[in-house]
C-alpha cells in the first residue's frame, strides 16, 4: 500500500514547484497591480501556471484543450494525481498552490492590497533561537515572526526570491522545508514547547483562530488526511480555514443565484438519504454560499431565529430534494417547453464543422417504455449534425424552473428512428473500403452504460461482416476483451490472461492471442457473436447487462504482399461509462471497475487528442487498452472514427452531456451555444393539493399507490391498520424502506416525495 502523502513531503513539494516556476510574473500579486481569481483565468494562464509549476518533472500529463480556470479549480486532488501519473505529493502541492492562489486573491478583494508576499516574511528577532535537536532541525519560531503575520490568516510563502532569500538569511537552512517553514501559523502553534517561547507568544498574542488550532495537540502532530481535507476545500496543507478575523465586520457578501446544479449528484443522494440511526451526525458550520451547507436548524432556533421574509424551514428542505426527482415533478412543463423551443427552433442548421482527423458521430437511442412508465422523459434533440440536450433545472427556491438548451455539433448526429443501415452508411463503411484498400481503420463507440454502444457496435459487424466479404475471400480474425488490467481472449473460452509485449520494432504484440481464419461472412458474423456473448457483463444500475470490459474486434486482410503492412479494421466496444454517483450502490469491486473503465477512458481521450494536434506522440503508454491500439494512433494513414451513444432520458442529462462534451474533446470542438431559458408555469397548473397531515387512512393508502409512478403499490397492502396523515408523517426515511421490504431506493423515493406534496400544499416539509 502506498504511503498517503505526509504533511512534510507536499509542504517540500509545494516550495520545490514554487521555486522551480520562478512565480508567473501574471499571477504573483506582488508583481502586478491586480490579482485575478484563479477561477477567472484563461486557459493560457492556466496552462502558463501549469508549465511553470511542472517544468522540473515530465511526469505529468500536457493539459487537455479548453482547460481554463473554471475546470481546473473543479479538480480534485486525485485529478491532479491522474495528471502527475500518480505523484500524490506533487498533485497535492499544485492543488495547494491554487488554493494558496485564491486566499492571495482573497486578500487583495478584501484589503485592495496586492500582497507582495516578501511583506509577510519573517523578520529576525531578538528571541529567535534554535529549536531542540528533537524538532528535526526545524528553524524556530521567535515571538517577532507571530507580529507580522497577515490578519487573514494567510500563509507565509517563502516563496519568492526575496523573501525566501531573507528567510533563509536569518533562519539556519532546514534540512526539509516543513509546514512550520511555511506557515507561520503552525510555527505558533510550536511555540507552546518551551517555557521562554510561552512568554513570547504571551507577548504577541496570536490571532484566536490560531490558539483554537493549537488545542488540537502541542506540536503539529495532526495527521495530513489530506485527501479528505482537499476534498473540502481546506486551507494550507490540510489545515482547516479558520474564521477569517477580517470578515465579521464585511457586509454580507453578494450571492450568485444559486441553482440545482450547483449540487453535486453525490452530495445530493448524502443530503436525500437520512442518516442511519446509529450514526451521530455532526452538525456543520453552515457556509451559506451554497444550498449545501445550509443545515437543518434545531425547532427552538427556528422559533427564535431569523424569519424575516423567510419561510419557516424553507433552508432545511432544500436538503430533500434530488436532481432527478425534481425533473419528473414537472415533467409535463418541462416537456411542453422542449416541443415548443424546438418548434421554434426547427429549420435552423449551423454551419459544418471543420473537417477533422478523427470523424466523430452521435447516436441518440429511443426513449423505452419503462422509462417512459417511471415518468422519464425525452431531453436530447437532434438536428442534423447538431445534438441538443436540454437541461431541465430548478432553481434554490425549488419553485422556479429553467431549461439550459446545450448544442453540440458533430460529422454528424443520429437520432432515435435512424436505422442501423443508415448509421452503418454514414460511419463505418468509408472505415470499412479505407481497409479493403490496404490500410488501417479503428472505430470506438463510447457513452454511458446502456446507452446502445453495443447495439450500434452489433448493427455494424454484421454489416462489415457483408461488407468485407464482397471484396474479399479470406480474413483473420481475432477477439479480445480487456477487463481492469487483464486482457482475455474471446475467442478462447479458457480463462488464460493475454500478455503484451513490444517488439524490437516497437510494435505491440499480444502473446498467446488466437487468431480465426474466415472465408465467408456468416462464418464471421457468427464467430463475432460468440465472442461477445463472452464479454465480461455485470448488472449495473442502468443496464441488466452491462458489458464491464472494453471489448476489441479485429479483421485483417491478407496481405497480397509480404511488404505490405496487413490492413486491419479495428473495432471497440468500449465498457459502459459510469459516474461515481451511478455506482453507490455497489460494492468496491464494482467501483473499482468503474474508475479503471474511466481511466482507460481518459488516457484513449487523450490520445485522440495529441493525435488530433498531430504535436507529439500520443499516449499510448497509459494503459492496455490504448497499448493495443497504438498502430491507430501512430499512423498518418489510419483512419479513426468515433460513435457516441446517448440516452435521451431526463435522468441521465448530466451523463449524457459529458459523454457529448468528452465526444467534443475528441474533436477539439466546444459546445456550439447554450440558451437559458426561464419557465414560468401557467397558473392553472398550480394545483391546491391537501397536506399530507389532513389524510385520513384511506386517501394514505391511495398515495401509497399512485405514488413513485405506482411502484408502491405492492406495498400499500403492508400499511398497518389506522395510519393516517399525522402517522405517515412521523415516519422516518427508514421506516419507508421497511414498508416496500427492504428497497432503500423506493424507500428514499417515497419518503421524498412525501415531502413534495407537503411542500406542494404549501407547508413545511
Ligand atoms: N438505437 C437503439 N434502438 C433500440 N434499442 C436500443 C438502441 N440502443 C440501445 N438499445 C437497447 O438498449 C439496451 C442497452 O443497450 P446496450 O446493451 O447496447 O447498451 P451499452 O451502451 O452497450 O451498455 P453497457 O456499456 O452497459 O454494456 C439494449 O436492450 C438495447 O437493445
Amino acid at each position: 500500500m502506498p504511503h498517503p502523502p505526509r504533511r512534510d513531503d507536499i509542504a517540500q513539494e509545494l516550495q520545490m514547484l514554487q521555486d522551480a516556476a520562478d512565480l508567473t510574473p501574471a499571477l504573483l500579486p506582488g508583481a502586478v497591480s491586480s490579482v485575478l481569481h484563479p477561477q477567472k483565468w484563461t486557459e493560457e494562464q492556466v496552462r502558463e501556471w501549469w508549465d511553470k509549476r511542472t517544468k522540473r518533472t515530465k511526469e505529468v500529463e500536457p493539459l487537455s484543450k479548453g482547460t481554463d480556470g473554471r475546470n481546473i479549480m473543479r479538480w480534485n486532488v486525485s485529478r491532479f494525481e491522474q495528471m502527475c501519473k500518480g505523484d500524490s505529493n506533487l498533485a497535492a502541492a499544485l492543488y495547494q498552490d491554487l488554493r494558496n492562489e485564491v486566499q492571495r486573491f482573497e486578500h487583495y478583494r478584501k484589503t485592495g492590497v496586492v500582497l507582495k508576499v516578501a511583506s509577510i516574511a519573517p523578520k529576525p528577532g531578538p528571541c529567535q533561537k534554535r529549536r531542540p535537536s528533537a524538532t528535526r532541525s526545524k528553524p524556530a519560531p521567535t515571538a517577532c515572526q507571530t507580529q507580522p503575520l497577515p490578519k487573514n490568516g494567510l500563509q507565509f510563502n517563502p516563496a519568492t526570491r526575496g523573501a525566501r532569500q531573507s528567510f533563509l538569511e536569518t533562519n539556519p537552512k532546514p534540512k526539509f522545508l516543513t509546514t512550520s517553514n511555511l506557515n507561520p501559523d503552525k510555527a505558533v502553534q510550536k511555540i507552546g514547547g518551551g517555557s521562554q517561547e510561552r512568554k513570547a507568544a504571551k507577548v504577541a498574542p496570536a490571532p484566536k483562530a490560531q490558539h483554537r488550532s493549537s488545542s488540537n495537540g502541542a506540536s503539529g502532530r495532526q495527521k495530513p488526511a489530506l485527501r479528505q481535507a482537499a476534498s473540502k476545500d481546506v486551507g494550507f496543507l490540510g489545515e482547516a480555514p479558520k474564521r477569517d478575523p477580517l470578515k465579521f465586520n464585511d457586509p454580507p457578501e453578494r450571492r450568485r443565484s444559486l441553482v440545482m446544479e450547483d449540487i453535486s449528484d453525490a452530495t445530493l443522494h448524502q443530503l436525500s438519504t437520512a442518516p442511519r440511526v446509529s450514526e451521530k451526525v455532526e452538525p456543520e458550520k453552515p457556509k451559506a454560499m451554497d444550498d449545501t451547507a445550509i443545515i437543518r436548524r434545531t425547532k427552538s432556533a427556528r422559533l427564535a431565529g431569523d424569519t424575516k421574509g423567510k419561510e419557516p424551514e424553507e433552508d432545511a428542505t432544500r436538503q430533500m430534494f434530488d436532481k432527478r426527482e425534481l425533473r419528473k415533478r414537472h415533467k409535463d412543463t418541462y416537456a411542453q417547453h422542449i416541443k415548443s423551443w424546438c418548434e421554434r427552433r426547427s429549420g435552423e442548421e449551423s454551419s459544418a464543422p471543420e473537417p477533422c482527423r478523427v470523424r466523430v458521430y452521435v447516436r441518440k437511442r429511443p426513449l423505452f417504455p419503462h422509462e417512459e412508465e417511471a415518468d422519464e422523459f425525452d431531453v436530447a434533440t437532434v438536428t442534423g449534425r447538431t445534438v441538443i440536450m436540454h437541461n431541465c433545472l430548478t432553481k434554490a427556491d425549488l419553485r422556479s424552473l429553467f431549461v439550459s438548451h446545450m448544442g453540440f455539433q458533430f460529422t454528424h448526429a443520429f437520432h432515435e428512428s435512424v436505422s442501423d443501415d443508415e448509421v452503418y452508411q454514414r460511419c463505418a463503411s468509408a472505415a470499412v473500403q479505407h481497409v479493403l484498400s490496404g490500410n488501417i481503420a479503428a472505430l470506438f463507440m463510447f457513452g454511458q452504460t446502456g446507452s446502445g454502444k453495443t447495439h450500434t457496435m452489433t448493427g455494424l459487424l454484421q454489416r462489415a461482416s457483408a461488407h468485407i466479404f464482397q471484396q474479399e475471400s479470406k480474413v483473420t480474425l481475432t477477439a479480445f476483451e480487456i477487463a481492469g488490467k487483464v486482457m482475455r481472449d474471446l475467442l478462447d473460452t479458457s480463462p488464460k490472461e493475454l500478455k503484451i509485449r513490444e517488439d524490437k520494432s516497437g510494435k505491440t504484440q499480444i502473446l498467446g492471442l488466437q487468431t480465426h481464419d474466415v472465408s465467408n461472412a456468416a462464418d464471421l458474423l457468427r464467430i463475432l457473436r460468440d465472442a461477445q456473448a463472452h464479454r465480461a457483463t455485470r448488472a449495473t444500475q442502468v443496464n441488466e447487462t452491462s458489458s464491464r470490459s472494453h471489448a476489441v474486434f479485429r479483421i485483417s486482410r491478407d496481405a497480397k504482399d509480404s511488404k505490405d503492412s496487413v490492413a486491419t479494421l479495428t473495432l471497440v466496444d468500449c465498457a459502459g461509462s459510469e459516474r461515481r454517483e451511478d455506482t453507490t450502490q455497489h460494492d468496491a469491486r464494482s467501483r473499482r471497475d468503474a474508475a479503471e473503465i474511466n481511466s482507460t477512458i481518459f488516457a484513449l481521450k487523450e490520445c485522440f487528442r495529441v493525435m488530433r494536434s498531430s504535436k507529439g506522440q500520443p499516449p499510448y503508454r497509459e494503459s492496455l487498452l490504448t497499448r493495443v491500439l497504438s498502430d491507430s494512433f501512430a499512423s498518418d494513414q489510419a483512419m479513426v472514427v468515433a460513435i457516441g451513444t446517448v440516452s435521451p432520458s431526463a435522468k441521465d442529462t448530466e451523463h449524457s452531456i459529458g459523454t457529448l462534451r468528452a465526444l467534443q474533446q475528441l474533436q477539439g470542438t466546444q459546445m456550439s451555444f447554450e440558451e437559458r431559458t426561464d419557465l414560468v408555469k401557467p397558473k392553472q397548473e398550480v394545483e391546491v393539493q391537501a397536506h399530507p397531515k389532513t389524510w385520513s387512512e384511506t386517501e394514505v393508502r391511495q398515495w401509497f399507490q399512485e405514488a413513485c409512478g405506482g411502484k408502491a403499490k405492492a406495498f400499500a397492502a403492508n400499511i398497518s391498520k389506522g395510519t393516517d396523515g399525522k402517522n405517515l408523517l412521523r415516519w422516518p426515511n427508514q421506516r419507508f424502506t421497511q414498508q416496500c421490504e427492504g428497497d432503500e431506493d423506493l424507500g428514499n423515493r417515497l419518503y421524498q416525495e412525501l415531502r413534495l406534496r407537503m411542500r406542494a400544499a404549501g407547508g413545511p416539509a
